[in-house]
């Protein structure tokens, strides 16, 4: 009996470094892939530079089509496909704000995939740094804010509302405001229902579905796979006034939170439903 022990014993010390060197391999393929991406958008906003200065010859929200152009090019690169509902939703005249769940810098694909034109981002400043990213985002229109400083955000976004009706944008924003990978969405920041309250612009929700069948930062999961996206109907905010943001916050959260479970299929774990079919 102790020599069986002993053979499991053994066998379990045997299995280990390779165990680890598998774990450590894994972790290593994911960060490389990872940089990888990163590096692609960097050559490809370095490529895209030129084109936009030649273009409109500065700043330009014209040149996101340019951006988006270039940005699509990611999509075969990495093997992602995208599975899309509603993108008539998105035929509206005049300005509005997009909003979206914000999973993985991965995001940049699936937002380059349904775009539509004369659409800027609202993003954070730190982007503006990122070498020929941060330069051709800036060329393309994106508006960068200091997430850590809300008076100056306030003040950046009250400008966009301004300039959005003037020059006829639509405005991107990501309302969880942060990257988030845990199978949920995060609570909505306001600053994006007060900027359509502001302009009285109409919201348009966009909702991915989660991507842990394919990419998970935990797990060091990064493979080919499909992302399923749905634009839902526009949410009129006419005549509501500063007081209302709360609530059209919460209304755009609880619809896009239920379209994130059905397009991912998972049930609403808080209302106590089960997880459906996997
Ligand atoms: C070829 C390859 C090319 C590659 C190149 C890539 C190009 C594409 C670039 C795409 C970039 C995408 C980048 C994505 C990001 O960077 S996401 C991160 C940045 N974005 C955001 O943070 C947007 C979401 N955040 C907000 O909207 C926030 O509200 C913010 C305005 C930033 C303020 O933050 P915070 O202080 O944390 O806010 P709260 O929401 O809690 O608000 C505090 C109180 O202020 C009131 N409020 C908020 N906004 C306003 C406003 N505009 N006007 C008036 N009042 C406002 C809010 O109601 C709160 O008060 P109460 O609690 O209600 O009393
Ligand atoms: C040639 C070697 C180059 C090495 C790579 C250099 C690194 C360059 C980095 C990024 C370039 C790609 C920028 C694409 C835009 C990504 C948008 C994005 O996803 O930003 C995250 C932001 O929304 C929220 O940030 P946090 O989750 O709060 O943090």
């Amino acid at each position: 009996m102790d020599g069986c022990w002993l053979l499991l014993l053994g066998a379990l010390l045997l299995l280990l470094p390779p165990l680890l060197l598998m774990e450590a391999f894994g972790a290593l393929r994911f960060r490389l892939k990872i940089i990888s991406y990163c590096a692609l958008c960097v050559l490809l906003s370095a490529l895209a530079v030129p084109v936009c200065l030649l273009k409109s010859g500065g700043r330009s929200a014209d040149n996101m089509s340019v951006v988006r152009a270039f940005g699509r090019v990611m999509k075969y690169v990495y093997g992602m496909r995208f599975e899309v509902k509603g993108l008539e939703n998105f035929n509206i005249e005049g300005p509005c704000v997009v909003i979206s769940n914000h999973q993985s810098v991965l995001d940049m694909m699936g937002l380059f995939e349904i775009l539509p034109d004369r659409c800027v981002q609202i993003a954070k400043k730190e982007l503006l740094y990122a070498g020929p990213a941060g330069i051709v985002a800036y060329l393309a229109g994106v508006v960068y804010i200091n997430r850590k400083r809300t008076s100056d955000a306030k003040s950046i976004m009250a400008e966009v509302a301004q300039t959005m009706l003037k020059e006829n944008l639509k405005v991107w924003v990501y309302p969880e405001g942060t990257r988030n990978n845990n199978g949920d969405l995060l609570p909505f920041k306001k600053g994006a229902f007060h900027l359509a309250i502001q302009a009285q612009v109409p919201i348009i929700p966009v909702v991915y579905a989660s991507y842990h069948t394919f990419y998970n930062q935990s797990r060091n999961l990064f493979r080919t796979g499909k992302i399923k996206v749905e634009v839902l109907p526009r949410v009129e905010t006419k005549d509501l006034m500063e007081e209302n943001a709360s609530e059209l916050t919460e209304k755009c959260y609880t619809m896009m939170r239920e379209t994130f479970f059905q397009l991912s299929n998972k049930a609403d774990e808080t209302r106590g439903s089960v997880l459906a079919a996997q």
